[in-house]
């Protein structure tokens, strides 16, 4: 049974491997080495910052990036320990110089242990520039192989009853009778206290499902302690070291003797104690291995300064013999620590049996501990199975599941974890759940208990409640005052900054508005360390990075891979796109606020619950609001400040007849002040409510087109999702829409644009009046750089104006449209007249009619897609061409479909010249942008926003005296 097992793994296995090689040898022929740099497997540019002999003699070396000052840091990259890595030199080609392993990995510096090269010598000096490249890691493979063909072979060992449990060839059982246990945590609750006394009681196998923050860490704990006390030797493995590190830090203040098997140069200074070397340290031996290894560095530098090669290889014989005696020496010496040690930690590779642990008989541990067992390859958990007669799994096996790149190996079965594959077929006999979660606010709770763990979760009191202005120091503020926050990015012309692949996407200008919203938080007083920001793409992470870790350095930034969600108040996510499915994470926090350009993005159906749910417990907030909040600040004559300041325009009339801001509430289906809770997954699309909804609020928008009033209010009491809707209708019009008032005051206008415009607002037809700068000449492409020198306060003013006015534009050029095909009805071929003749609402039909009614025809026309041939409804989902003014649905927005290309790149590249950066909404595709100088630009857009921010910040102090 189970050696059938384990043959069909390996082969799997072996799928999954050649699947992995096919992968990084394709990336290596086909991709730029840039490109690698921006999917995080390559590390390009560096220098040696130090080198040492560390543990096994070997050669640490570090290297950081080129030029480095003390605040470079390394892009966003994938590196960690255990990681096989090459090194080359940055010219050079073909075979690395040598091979390592990664040992540590910190923002600013990655440190390698490298393999003694060919020919005996490398020449490391500070001078050179160097690249690291990861390499397919062979060791995993090869100790993953090792344990499954030792499971297949396994006769007689001390799992022996356990490998019959896992594969169903006898049932678990309980120890005939325990004693009722004293909890030396005396807080657990009813079912951690459960899931501890059965673990123990279980003769083999207990399952431990914990979903986040029901405290699965802690009940660990007590499990580890408990065994401790019984005598027990614990053998406890995680797959990766971010959960082993968490499980130390837990249980180093108790009275357990750890030890941590693993790099510990990259350990945290509280876990460092427990690590190996430092248990050596502290050994009878540490003296004299310490003298061995400044023999060897002694060495190295003779044979540095040899003379001729004789004299070397006289050198490096002596230190293949001083290596010798290093290992004998640190052996003797680990063998020892080991085996006084009650825990020992390590990853399940690290468990392996070509490391320290062969040190150990086979009988050491009673109980093997795997923590985050869902998310481990089941072969990786066979490595530390194999060493003890029960195990103890933790987990949440509803969470995602390991990456596999093998679709084939995938579905075979490599992506069932061991303890999903367990938790199904065993149930109670096995199983307990940790069912009182301590870390959500229960509207996020009560979505992922339904969705996941079939409503059996509860919140603790303690924070079932909990809001983000129920901390000390935090005041209530909108976003402050919700556990679950939807700002939707769609037709904001917020454009993604597209590069090859998945793995490496951007939007600059949701990086602006993520920064806007953490700026908020903060200043409401959440500190920057309870906020964590993560994003799906490394391109992202890295954006947001450079954007934000000045402003607020203590605020953690992560891609999705590396994020555990724990202990944050406040979990920002930036999702670029909203067609993820990794939201599933997203519930760890304890309040999520995400940015996604939901209305205009097919929407997967995980986060369409989410939406959902959102719509009921939830705000809903378009980043119109966040535009809203900056134009009229940095464009004084504009907008709200304009409104505010001169006179105002006559309130609108809108039919049916009534009060502005009773009619406009009658439009919603809910009283006034009522907070109503629509499908905010419907935002603008399935839903019968919110469609009700959406059309009474586009009625009422067409109706007050037709009208001769300038501006429309509508009430503060529309719920955040009506006031989306709204943005969206209105903008879809080319209406002005802003908002003003505070917090619950808050309500929308909308303004039009009459054919005569206040003289401020025409546009020459060169947009920005900015001089050129005499001494930049104009550059060829889009890529190139602005000079460092050029004003930044300036382009900052100018950009955002330019984005407000080009809204503005855009509905006044397709009045101007709209009006000369109408004074031009029989002049052919251009587009508009193909799809006049598939039956689309004729706008030559109203010639001669008055202004207005032409306005509502052309926006009837506007309703389907602008592309030839294309029915495309574009009511709710179309998008703006900025070049051709015309509406298009979602397979034909991009300028380059639907063949304004060439009028977007010339754009895009007139923009970047003038203001030096890629403008949000230019549209233009840039496959191979230098990631420096995206830096670069970036960094302009950084001191951008912090001017902004420091604005907003002037702002708000002024309003409070
Ligand atoms: N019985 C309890 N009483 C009070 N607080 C608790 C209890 N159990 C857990 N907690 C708190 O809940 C939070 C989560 O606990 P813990 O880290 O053990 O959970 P977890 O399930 O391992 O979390 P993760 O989601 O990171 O896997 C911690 O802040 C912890 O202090
Ligand atoms: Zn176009
Ligand atoms: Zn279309």
């Amino acid at each position: 049974m189970a050696a059938e097992a384990a043959e069909r793994h390996l082969g799997l296995l072996r799928d999954e491997r050649e699947a992995e090689l096919a992968q990084s040898r394709a990336w290596q022929e086909s991709v730029s080495l840039k490109e690698l740099q921006r999917r995080g497997v390559c590390l390009l540019k560096l220098q040696v910052s130090s080198q040492r002999t560390g543990l096994y003699g070997r050669l640490l070396v570090t290297f950081q990036p080129r030029k480095w000052d003390s605040d470079t840091e390394l892009p966003s990259n994938s590196f960690g320990p255990g990681d096989i890595v090459g090194l080359y030199e940055s010219a050079g080609q073909g075979d690395p110089l040598c091979t390592g392993v990664v040992t540590r990995v910190t923002p600013k510096a990655v440190t390698v242990a490298l393999e003694e090269p060919r020919d005996g010598e490398l020449a490391l000096d500070h001078e050179r520039s160097f690249r690291l490249l990861k390499l397919a890691n062979d060791v995993t493979y090869n100790r993953l192989k090792r344990a499954l063909t030792a499971l297949k072979q396994y006769r007689g060992g001390p799992a022996s009853d356990l490998i019959d449990v896992l594969f169903f060839a006898s049932a678990p059982r309980a120890f005939p009778e325990t004693k009722p246990l004293e909890f030396l945590n005396a807080s657990l609750d009813e079912s951690q206290r459960e899931a501890v006394s059965f673990s123990l009681a279980q003769r083999e196998l207990a399952i431990i499902h914990g979903p986040p923050g029901t405290g699965k860490t802690t009940t660990l704990v007590e499990i580890i302690l408990q065994a401790v006390q019984q005598g027990l030797k614990v053998l406890c493995c995680a797959p990766s070291n971010v959960a082993v590190d968490n499980l130390v830090e837990r249980l180093a203040g108790c009275r357990a003797r750890l030890l941590r098997l693993g790099h510990p140069a990259r350990l945290l200074p509280p876990t460092q104690r427990h690590c190996l070397d430092a248990a050596l340290a502290r050994g009878d031996s540490a003296r004299i291995v310490a003298d061995i290894r400044r023999d060897i560095d002694r060495a190295w530098a003779k044979t540095k300064k040899a003379q001729d090669k004789g004299e070397r290889s006289h050198f490096l014989g002596e230190i293949k013999i001083l290596r010798k005696e290093l290992k004998e020496r640190e052996e003797a010496a680990m063998a020892a620590a080991l085996s006084q040690a009650n825990v020992v930690l390590a990853t399940n590779t690290g468990a392996s049996s070509d490391g320290p642990l062969k040190l150990l008989p086979e009988t050491h541990f009673d109980l093997v501990v795997i923590d985050e067992c869902a998310q481990a390859l089941e072969a990786s958990c066979w490595i530390p199975l194999l060493r003890a007669p029960k195990c103890i799994l933790a987990g949440d096996h509803k969470q995602l599941p390991p990456t596999i790149i093998s679709h084939r190996a995938a579905a075979a079965g490599l992506s069932l974890s061991l303890m999903e594959r367990l938790a199904e077929r065993c149930g109670e006999r096995a199983v307990r759940m940790l069912t009182l979660q301590y870390r959500m606010h229960r509207h996020i709770m009560a979505w992922a208990s339904s969705e996941l763990y079939g409503g059996r979760l509860r919140a603790h009191p303690s924070v079932a409640q909990h809001l983000l202005r129920d901390l000390p120091g935090v005041a209530s503020t909108e976003e402050t005052s919700t556990p679950l926050l939807l700002i939707d990015t769609a037709g904001c012309g917020l454009f993604e900054l597209e590069v090859e692949d998945e793995q490496s996407k951007g939007n600059p200008g949701e990086v602006q508005l993520v920064g806007m919203h953490v700026q908020a938080l903060v200043d409401a007083g959440v500190k920057a360390k309870d906020i964590a920001v993560v994003a799906p793409y490394n391109l992202q992470v890295d954006m947001l990075r450079q954007h934000l870790c000045h402003s607020h350095p203590e605020l953690e930034i992560k891609s999705v891979d590396g994020f555990q969600g724990r202990e944050k108040e406040a979990v920002i996510l930036s999702f670029v796109r909203s067609n993820r499915k990794e939201v599933g994470f997203a519930p760890a926090a304890g309040h999520v606020h995400l940015f996604a350009p939901v209305t205009s993005c097919p929407v997967g159906p995980f986060l369409r619950r989410l939406l959902d749910h959102l719509g009921q417990h939830g705000l809903v907030r378009s980043a119109f609001e966040y535009l809203d909040d900056l134009v009229p600040q940095n464009y004084p004559g504009e907008g709200r400040a304009q409104r505010q300041q001169g006179p105002k325009p006559p309130k609108a009339q809108p039919a049916p007849a009534g009060k502005p801001k009773a009619t406009a509430a009658g439009a919603g289906s809910q009283k006034p002040g009522a907070r109503s809770s629509p499908s905010a997954a419907a935002a603008g699309r399935e839903g019968s409510g919110s469609k009700e909804r959406g059309d009474r609020f586009r009625a009422m928008l067409v109706a007050f087109l037709e009208s001769s009033e300038a501006q429309l209010d509508f009430p503060a009491s529309l719920n955040s999702h009506e006031r989306m809707l709204v943005h969206v209708l209105a903008e879809e019009y080319g209406l002005l829409h802003l908002s003003s008032g505070e917090g619950r005051d808050r309500y929308i206008s909308v303004c039009k644009r009459l054919p005569k415009e206040p003289p401020s607002l025409e546009l020459p037809s060169e947009p920005l009046p900015e001089p050129p700068l005499p001494s930049e000449p104009l550059p060829e492409s889009p890529r190139c750089p602005p000079k460092p020198g050029e004003s930044s306060q300036g382009s900052g003013k100018v950009d955002l104006k330019s984005l407000h006015l080009e809204r503005v534009q855009r509905e006044k050029a397709r009045r101007e449209e709209a009006a000369r095909k109408v004074q031009e009805p029989s002049r052919g071929s251009r587009k508009k007249d193909k799809s006049e003749a598939k039956g689309k609402p004729a706008i030559e039909s109203v010639a001669g009619e008055d202004f207005d009614a032409l306005i509502s025809a052309a926006i009837k026309a506007d309703r389907t897609c602008g592309f030839p041939r294309c029915k495309a409804s574009v009511t709710t989902l179309g998008q703006l061409c900025h070049h051709c003014q015309r509406l298009f649905c979602l397979s034909h927005h991009i300028p380059e479909v639907h063949g304004c290309g060439e009028k977007a790149k010339a754009q895009a590249r007139q923009r970047i010249s003038r203001e030096g950066l890629l403008y949000p909404g230019s549209g233009s595709k840039d496959n191979s942008l230098d990631p420096a100088k995206r830096a670069h630009l970036q960094r302009r857009l950084d001191k951008k926003l912090s001017e902004l921010t420091s604005q907003r910040k002037g702002k708000k102090k002024d309003k409070e005296k």
